[in-house]
């Protein structure tokens, strides 16, 4: 069986008094692709942040690559993830911001698609002079995800990658995450969307109650 990437056990977080995860355990294995269901404000965003680093559980272990996630530049060399909208750099064009990746994570083997390539997969070509303000929801999402594609990474975290997407590209989003896993990644998302998740065909589990559904997600 391939090395698990990722092993939770018994997570708890709390936020002020409320419990939002209560006890969730979570194994995920090199080239899987996990999804994590489940209603609004049901913690999957808050299980994303504890797998990266950016949420310290109140109790239970999280382990990825075998010690807990740090928000160091060494972890984030190795995970890409997309959340919320981040912050584009003003002035610098759609390419540019795909540029500027790639060439922090240079040198980038042959295989890995090239900032061109990336753009016309992600359906960014004609809109690759502009600005990201000036895009719509859905062709800034696509190119947050053309940052995360365009560089080398082992882990992607996902946190509702189809906002704002349409039908089209979510089913092109879905082959170049089957695709990503074929090359040895593994991707972890939280999502609202059921057709997403039969395209790539990813082990899911449904959040509930702050805990994962047992079976689909240990
Ligand atoms: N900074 C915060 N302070 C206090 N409570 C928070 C904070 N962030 C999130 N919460 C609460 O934690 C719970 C889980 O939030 P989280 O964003 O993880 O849910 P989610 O499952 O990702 O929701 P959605 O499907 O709406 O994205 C919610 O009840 C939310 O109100």
């Amino acid at each position: 069986m391939l090395e698990p990437i990722i092993v939770v056990e018994d997570l708890h977080v709390e936020m002020g008094a409320n419990p939002v995860l209560r006890g969730v355990d979570l194994t995920v294995r090199e080239s899987e692709i996990v999804a994590v269901a489940g209603e609004n404000g049901t913690g999957k965003s808050t299980l994303l942040r504890c797998l990266a680093g950016l949420r310290t559980p109140t109790s239970g272990e999280v382990t990825v690559f075998g010690a807990p996630p740090r928000d160091d530049a060494t972890f984030w060399r190795a995970v890409a993830m997309v959340a919320a909208e981040p912050a584009w750099y003003p002035g610098l064009t759609v390419r540019e911001h795909v540029e500027l990746v790639r060439v922090t994570h240079e040198p980038v083997g042959d295989a890995w698609p090239g900032v061109g390539e990336m753009l016309e997969r992600c359906g960014l070509t004609e809109r690759a002079d502009a600005v990201p303000s000036t895009l719509s929801t859905g062709q800034r999402q696509r190119l947050s995800l053309a940052t995360a594609l365009v560089r080398p990474s082992r882990l992607l975290l996902l946190d509702e990658p189809e906002h704002g997407l349409d039908t089209a590209f979510r089913g092109r989003l879905a082959a170049m995450l089957i695709e990503y896993t074929a090359d040895g990644g593994t991707v972890v998302m939280a999502t609202h969307d059921p057709g997403l998740i039969a395209a790539t065909g990813a082990r899911h589990s449904v959040l509930s109650s702050g805990r994962l559904a047992a079976g689909a997600a240990r």
